[in-house]
């Protein structure tokens, strides 16, 4: 290939530009890449760059990786081709590295489509292509247009190619949809339009992608003007039914970002924070839910919390929805063990298992670590099962002292020992007849019961202390540990053949910190916890996030106790992040907002929980001893700051006595 005289042209023109670069604008996007494309890449402008395909069977795993975008983008991608087809461009989709993965253009033109690289397979990687619409918008993660000599290599210099970012509802990038046409006016404004439609392209691609992931859930459509509220639907928004924020599309997560309400974006370590749309809209959230049913055109005004902005708002609502207590279910004997998780995918697959396992005849061994749910589980397994109208009997083998447990499993007859009841006992295997036995921390049962208790699971039939004639017993019986059995099993703690028969199947229940669904738990433990009260407290948006970025070492018992401290302790009808205890609210502050190495120095109250003392107390140094700060920053009142000082003993510098 000959290089021309404007080719030659081109590359000085790289060359003198990176001596004085552009401070701003597009101007400075492109002259950012050209540096990437010597210095990183090590490209040269002059060089010949070939379209680079991969292999076939690579690009159908591209296109498999990205088949659930290309499903949604079909309809959007065949609309901008009828659009610009006509004026001599071609439609490219490539996936976030670059690899076009549906191409749309002129049949009669294929040969210099490959020729040229716009065509299915091709790579247009900034590291390989240079600077270019698809890999300069993969770089930058924003719509450009690359306009002739803006293309690094001379010999894409005849090309105007526009591209723009199709992001999914955490910020990753999803996609890239680009238009390119080999003839053009040379002015780069002549594509302004073709920016724009792209732009539109890429948002109507990236909301019908939104609105497939988040179909199971509310989502606020809102826009500034109420005539394109219904439209436009310029910002989406999912929540969950209590308001709790989940995703947001690009321009979403930008107005959450001006509001002061940041959601994690990708790559970012995750549970972040968790907003409420209360934090968002100077509404309750019953108000938004309510829209479809109380105003006539289903669009309601709101203003927003921070910049008093107005925006209409329009809710779609979810087909059918699970709320919280009360999973979805085909088969409602299923409600028990459904409503023990939400899409964590561990979980699921446990439950699927549990759900084929509820009525088989065999015994299960529950295994998690300490706290994770292992009683609940066996309590759900059998209120799901055809036992649940018959007893569940619970037993603790780790707190029963040994000397007890013999007669509490299996009973006795009358006078067969000293200090027995005159009547006898029936042992709590009998009493679980017909229904389910759980046998916790069964690691910790002593070797010689558990030699009995093999007996009974192998016979079906119990001998009761001191009698000569065994009891018939139906039994399902559940175990759970938080040990290694096998391991016990190995050092000779443990029965090989009790293991065998106990693990008929096993059910594996993950440790709290790894499960994605922290925040169903948090609201269903809460939820519960209310009804039991009696009360109608409320997590605000700051505790909640709390909640969700603590690692919980000791799993959903400690989450329980949690909650049940911040109900038992909060003032008025909210918990928020200051009512919870130390250990919870220690990620936020490790927060950069919160200074570092403070010590306490007030007098503690002795009945106060230190980390309301800590906390507070930080808050005040931070904010300089600002109360309206300090009760800004824990959603709480100035006279509740105040009281709270008084009660803990904490007095300002200025008000405490000289020394
Ligand atoms: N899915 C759930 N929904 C609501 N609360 C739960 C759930 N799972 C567990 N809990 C609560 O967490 C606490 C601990 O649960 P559970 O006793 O079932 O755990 P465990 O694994 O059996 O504990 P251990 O290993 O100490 O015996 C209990 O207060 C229980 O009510």
């Amino acid at each position: 290939m000959t290089t021309t005289l404007s080719q030659r042209q081109h590359v000085e023109t790289i060359l003198s530009a990176l001596a004085n670069p552009a401070p701003t604008g597009e101007e400075a996007l492109i002259e950012r890449s050209w540096k990437r494309c010597i210095d990183r890449y090590g490209l040269d402008p002059s060089r010949p760059s070939p379209a680079r395909y991969v292999p076939g069977s690579t690009l159908r795993e591209h296109q498999d990786q990205a088949d659930a975008l290309l499903q949604v983008a079909r309809a959007g991608v065949e609309q901008l081709y009828r659009q610009v087809a006509p004026l001599g461009y071609v439609v490219l989709l490539t996936d976030a590295r670059g690899i076009a993965v549906q191409f749309l253009g002129a049949k009669n033109n294929q040969r210099e489509h490959q020729r040229t690289g716009l065509y299915l397979g091709s790579d247009w990687s900034e590291s390989h292509a240079g600077t270019c619409a698809v890999g300069t918008c993969i770089h930058e993660r924003t719509a450009l247009t690359c306009h002739h000599s803006d293309h690094f290599s001379a010999h894409h210099i005849q090309l105007t190619c526009t591209a723009a970012p199709v992001f999914d509802p955490h910020g990753q990038l999803l996609a890239v949809l680009d238009i390119s046409a080999y003839r053009s006016p040379t002015g780069k404004e002549s594509q302004t339009f073709a920016l724009q439609l792209v732009k539109y392209t890429a948002k109507m691609i990236e909301d019908a992608y939104f609105l497939q992931r988040y179909g199971d859930r509310h989502i606020v459509c809102l826009d500034r003007s109420r005539e394109f509220v219904q439209i436009n639907r310029r910002y989406l928004l999912a929540m969950e039914e209590d308001g709790t924020l989940v995703a947001a599309n690009t321009a979403g997560r930008k107005l959450l970002r001006h509001h002061g309400l940041p959601l994690p974006e990708a790559g970012e370590a995750r549970p972040f924070q968790a907003w409420n749309v209360r934090d968002l809209l100077d509404s309750e959230v019953e108000e938004i839910l309510a829209i479809p049913h109380h105003s006539d055109d289903r669009v309601q005004a709101f203003h927003t919390r921070r910049h008093r902005e107005i925006h209409f708002a329009t809710l779609i609502e979810p087909p059918r929805r699970p709320s919280v207590g009360q999973p979805v279910s085909r088969d409602s004997s299923l409600a028990p063990l459904e409503a023990l998780a939400d899409d964590d995918p561990s979980m699921r697959d446990t439950l699927t298992r549990a759900a084929r396992l509820r009525n088989e005849p065999i015994n299960i061994l529950v295994v998690g670590e300490t706290g994770t749910g292992k009683e609940r589980m066996a309590r759900a397994l059998h209120d799901a099962s055809r036992r649940r109208d018959k007893p569940f009997v619970a037993i603790n083998c780790a707190a029963m002292p040994e000397s007890l447990i013999e007669s509490e499993l299996f009973g006795y007859e009358p006078g067969s020992f000293t200090g027995a009841r005159s009547k006898g006992m029936k042992g709590l295997i009998v009493q679980a007849d017909g229904g389910t036995l759980f046998l916790d921390e069964i690691g910790d049962m002593p070797l010689q019961l558990q030699t009995r208790l093999l007996r009974v699971l192998a016979e079906q039939e119990v001998l009761p202390i001191g009698a000569s004639r065994p009891i018939k017993v139906d039994l399902r019986v559940v175990a759970a540990t938080h040990r290694d059995l096998r391991e016990r099993v190995q050092t000779g703690s443990f029965r090989e053949d009790l293991f065998y028969r106990l693990n008929g199947a096993s059910l594996r229940l993950p440790p709290l910190r790894e499960r994605a669904d922290k925040g169903y738990l948090i609201r269903r433990i809460f939820a519960e916890l209310n009804e039991q009260r009696g009360s109608r407290v409320r997590l605000r948006g700051d505790a909640m996030s709390a909640l969700l970025a603590y690692p919980w070492p000791g799993n959903i018992r400690e989450l329980h106790n949690a909650l049940h401290f911040a109900l038992a302790t909060c003032e008025g009808d909210e918990i928020v992040v200051g009512d919870l205890p130390e250990e919870c609210v220690h990620g936020r502050l490790a927060h950069p907002g919160a200074s570092q190495g403070m010590t306490l120095l007030a007098t503690t109250s002795p009945s106060e929980p230190p980390i309301q003392q800590d906390l507070l107390y930080r808050a005040l140094c931070r904010h300089h001893w600002n109360i309206s700060a300090v009760a800004r920053e824990l959603g709480l009142s100035r006279p509740t700051i105040y009281r709270r000082m008084k009660r803990l003993g904490i007095v300002p510098p200025n008000q405490q006595p000289a020394s």
